[in-house]
């Protein structure tokens, strides 16, 4: 089989993008996935996406880890398939589609594509870390010198430890560099290794700051590996709504693969 594909990447979190809306690709096809995202063998991404046709919004995403297996929401692949499927002419600026944790509003403006996250109504506080779901489960843990710090081989201790165990969670590590202003390295879960930047992560970290009093701000800038993201939110009693998550997401390249 011959399969054209796309190669986005969001602040560096990069992903093989499908147009699905033909149904040409096996769903079920962990070996494939986890082809096309070998950096050796296959493609190589964190990722991949699969737009897919929707009887009453726009597309329907689906998303697999670059371990081959579907997982749960991906911010940063969220907004580049919103920058996929404007490629596409599926939508102009602005999109509602519906992905595995529900429907979600995006907007593409001045290059930045904005998506909307689910709100997010219960964050776990402990002395060392704070756990939230923000589309996908996030553990968020500050630390000293992050420039320095082993991401991949603390990351992974606490992805596989108590309580996550074998479902295991994404690992945020975090740095303080000004009131508004976080710096950001993440351990991916399905990846099993520190990506450039992670969306929903991002978007933990900023919830997290927000919730602890770290910052007072409603939009805050995370610096992660790849580059900037931006989040905002409205805490609105004890629920963050109007979950924001924005920054650029670029096409790469374009090409075919025999598989
Ligand atoms: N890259 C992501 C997160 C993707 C899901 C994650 N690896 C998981 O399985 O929980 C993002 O940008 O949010």
């Amino acid at each position: 089989m011959t399969l054209i594909f796309y190669k986005y990447q969001g602040t560096g979190n990069d992903f093989v993008m499908i147009d699905n809306r033909q149904q040409i690709f096996d769903k079920d096809d962990t070996k494939l996935v986890a082809f096309l995202c070998d950096r050796k063998f296959g493609i190589g991404a964190d990722g991949l996406i699969l737009l897919e046709n929707h009887p009453e919004v726009d597309f329907k995403m689906v998303y697999y880890n670059a371990d081959g297996n579907q997982s749960t929401m991906c911010g940063n692949g969220g907004r580049c398939l919103v920058a996929f499927a404007e490629f596409l002419q599926v939508v102009k600026h602005e999109t509602t589609f519906e992905a595995i944790d529900g429907l979600h509003y995006a907007k593409i403006q001045d290059n930045l594509v904005h998506l909307q996250m689910k709100d997010v109504d219960s964050i776990d506080t402990f002395d060392t870390h704070q756990f939230l779901d923000t589309g996908s489960p996030h553990h968020v843990q500050f630390v000293k010198d992050i420039a320095n710090f082993d991401v991949k081989t603390e990351g992974a201790k606490i992805r596989y430890g108590q309580p996550y165990n074998q479902a295991g969670t994404n690992v945020n590590f975090v740095q303080q560099e000004n009131e508004d202003t976080f710096t950001v390295r993440t351990y991916e879960r399905g990846v099993e290794d520190e990506t450039l930047s992670c969306g929903t992560g991002a978007t933990a970290v900023a919830i997290a700051m927000h919730d602890s009093g770290k910052s007072t701000a409603s939009q805050l800038n995370l610096n992660v590996p790849g580059g900037q993201l931006k989040v905002s939110f409205k805490k609105d009693n004890d629920t963050y709504k109007k979950v924001m998550l924005i920054g650029r997401a670029t096409q790469v390249f374009k090409g075919t693969i025999t598989c």
